[in-house]
């Protein structure tokens, strides 16, 4: 497999601030990376120095193989749609297409306008006048029809209703599926993206804490729920990230499960639950202790 972003001990400081802290990771070509984190965790940071917008405080980033600064061979194969775009007072979504169409080599202009009418989004209104999930919806048309190689999303999603939400991720797969590119999306709606996901990035105050496939991290952890005296007869010794009581029941949300624990787990009168990645991210960002929640 060939990596299209390679980050080597990165690192961003503003001042004080280590926004990105010695980070090392890897995007294969042809995966969907969720990017995920806490507020100011370091996602757009991160984004920003993949696509040559920030300079490196230390370490490397490598975009196709080269340095993205100022690189107009990368940043042309190279897609960044983010919440926070800004435009001239004068745009329209109509000027947005149109200079995006000259940005990108790969721009399909049929699939751009089949967007358009698919989101329903006005193109001879000014983008200031727009609402802020039409706004989005013009950045993940953007997105789209860029066909760039590397298309990164940053919390695309913004304004969204759930119905052009799910229209997104739709799109996205099937877009995928047919025009296989490497997309990174950073996203606070962990479970609504997650079946789109291959890789999962997590950081947490600028560092790696998670970087896994998707598929590994789901299986990674599970919830047993049992008498509480079993519970905690099966938790003792293994890592537990959550714990609630309701009552003489508990659950406990473990870490690093393998398939005999499982076993165990069942020998035990236990009974299994599947965790979903929000869950699990949550869990493993909200600090080192277990969180336990009693009712
Ligand atoms: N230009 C800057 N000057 C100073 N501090 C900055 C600057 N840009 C980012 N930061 C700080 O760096 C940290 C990471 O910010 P960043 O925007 O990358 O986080 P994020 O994960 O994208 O957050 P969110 O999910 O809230 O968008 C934050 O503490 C932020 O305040």
């Amino acid at each position: 497999m060939t990596a299209i972003i390679e980050a080597e001990r990165l690192s961003r400081t503003y001042g004080a601030v280590c926004a990105v802290d010695d980070v090392s990771f890897a995007v294969e070509e042809g995966s969907v990376c969720g990017l995920l984190g806490r507020n100011g965790a370091g996602k757009t940071t991160l984004l920003q120095l993949v696509t040559g917008q920030e300079f490196a405080s230390a370490g490397e980033i490598r975009v196709f193989g080269e340095r993205p600064l100022e690189n107009a061979a990368v940043l042309g194969r190279t897609c960044l749609v983010k919440e926070s775009q800004t435009y001239p007072d004068t745009f329209k979504g109509g000027h947005v297409l149109r200079a995006a169409s000259w940005a990108y080599a790969d721009w399909d202009e049929p699939y751009a306008r089949r967007l358009v009418r698919e989101f329903g989004v006005p193109l001879d209104r000014r983008m200031k006048k727009l609402s802020r999930g039409q706004r989005s919806a013009i950045g993940v048309i953007v997105g789209l029809a860029s066909r760039a190689p590397l298309t990164l999303f940053d919390e695309p999603y913004a304004g969204l209703d759930a119905v052009a939400r799910q229209l997104f991720y739709d799109l996205l797969l099937d877009d995928y599926a047919k025009n296989p590119r490497t997309v990174v999306m950073s996203t606070h709606l962990i479970d609504e993206a997650s079946r789109l996901l291959d890789r999962v990035v997590v950081i947490d105050s600028g560092r790696v804490v998670i970087d896994a496939e998707a598929e590994d991290l789901r299986g990674s952890a599970v919830s047993v729920v049992g008498r509480a005296s079993q519970v905690d007869a099966f938790v003792e010794g293994r890592s537990v990230l959550r714990r609630d009581w309701v009552g003489g029941i508990a659950s406990a949300t473990v870490d690093g499960i393998s398939e005999a624990d499982r076993a165990e787990a069942l020998a035990a009168g236990l009974e299994l639950a599947p965790v979903s990645l929000q869950e699990l991210v949550v869990s493993r960002t909200r600090g080192d202790q277990a969180q336990e929640v009693s009712a």
